[in-house]
């Protein structure tokens, strides 16, 4: 346990952490001087494992417990004034004897996966947050779409997370050259890693993500084999594997996030299909993701050249002489304008995360 603070300057003692406990689920400096500048008393602080119905299973030295959000702090989150915990969170706990765990505050968050909420709910929905790497899952064969890679890639620059894109299911396919080239076309730079879960090949290559306790992210459609190769990662069947069906759906599906500390090191986090996966508020995150076209675009002869019709076009010369390809052009245009609907509609808790980043700014050089 780290004592209280020693300096009795009027803040509220820190609530107790349990390094020792913590360390595997990713805690460390960056997050500890986050806490200090948080400032909130509470009793211990855990990270959000897992959400059910509004409650929060919340890592803390006893073992994993379940946390409610307490009515003051759901005011705050709608009068956009605090975060809504999301699975990666670091959240401050008061354990009243006898009682149950309430979650008191939320950590700033080092990044974060957001996406326009999906169905009838308006504004963002936190998918998953302190994520260090995300893995775009695809399965080699017919789950190879570039346009959706480029979708994914968008959300994760958005947030601050590096991507990495993974290809599984390699045991079932001869050539993947071919995938690997469109995906090295829609994802530039970014690495791609083949891989099988029932061989193993490829995996090894993974652990180098997780060092120094780092925290990944599983994203991609159902059925491309991220329940399977959690279960490799962790080394153990956390996940219910899906069984296809003959029409090509998974049938046990992953129904919620969740946070699994690895005995090798490190945290990772699968998340459940998704079906929507709308932009919201992410037009630097669709920069990051095209860069090459951004780059382009410098050389058109109008500074707000909108790549349509206008003349002097550096990035209509490019697909014209072939070097660009017209669909990612038009993703790029597309992905644009989805961002920027979603900016104009104005963000909920914006204030709360400027205040987050300008934390980020003060803690930034410290973060591993
Ligand atoms: N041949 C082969 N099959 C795999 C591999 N990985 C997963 N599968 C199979 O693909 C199917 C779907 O795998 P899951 O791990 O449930 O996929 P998922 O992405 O978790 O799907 P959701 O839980 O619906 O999000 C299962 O039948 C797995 O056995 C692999 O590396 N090779
Ligand atoms: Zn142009």
């Amino acid at each position: 346990m780290v004592p209280v603070n020693d300096v009795n300057d009027g803040s509220p003692p820190l609530p107790r952490v349990d390094e020792a406990v913590l360390a595997p689920y990713g805690w460390g400096a960056w997050q500890q001087e986050a806490l200090a500048q948080l400032g909130s008393g509470g009793d211990e602080v855990g990270r959000v494992c897992a959400e059910h119905q509004g409650m929060f299973m919340v890592r803390l030295a006893g073992g994993e417990r379940a946390a409610a959000l307490p009515g003051r702090m759901r005011r705050a989150v709608s009068r956009g004034e605090a975060e809504w915990p999301a699975v990666g969170d670091w959240v401050v706990v008061d354990l009243p004897p006898g009682g149950s765990a309430v979650i008191r505050a939320v950590l700033p968050r080092s990044t974060r996966l957001a996406r326009k909420a999906a169905g009838e709910q308006r504004g963002e929905q936190v998918l998953a947050a302190n994520l260090d790497v995300a893995f775009l899952v695809s399965a080699l064969g017919r789950d190879i779409s570039p346009r959706r890679l480029e979708r994914y890639l968008a959300l994760t620059m958005e947030g601050g997370v590096t991507p990495v894109v993974l290809l599984t299911k390699a045991d079932l396919h001869v050539d993947p050259s071919h995938a690997v080239a469109a995906v090295q076309a829609a994802a530039p730079g970014v690495p791609v890693h083949l891989l099988s879960s029932h061989t193993g090949q490829g995996l090894e290559a993974l652990d180098a993500y997780f060092t120094g306790g780092r925290t990944g992210v599983l994203l991609g459609s159902s059925g491309v084999g991220k329940s399977t190769l959690l279960n490799r990662l962790i080394g153990a069947e956390m996940q219910v594997v899906g069984t296809l069906r003959a029409d090509g759906k998974g049938r046990h599906t992953t129904t919620h996030r969740q946070l699994f500390s690895r005995p090798a090191g490190g945290v990772i986090i699968d998340t459940p299909g998704m079906r929507e996966l709308g932009l919201w508020d992410a037009e630097a995150g669709v920069s990051g993701a095209f860069a090459d076209i951004e780059a382009l675009a410098e050389r058109c002869r109008f500074s707000d050249c909108r790549h349509e019709q206008e003349p002097g076009c550096a990035v209509a010369a490019a697909v014209a002489a072939g070097e660009l390809d017209r669909g990612r052009l038009e993703s790029f245009l597309g992905l644009q304008v989805e961002a920027r609907r979603a900016a104009a509609r104005g963000t909920q808790g914006r204030g709360e995360r400027v205040l987050g980043r300008a934390l980020l700014a003060r803690l930034g050089r410290r973060r591993r």
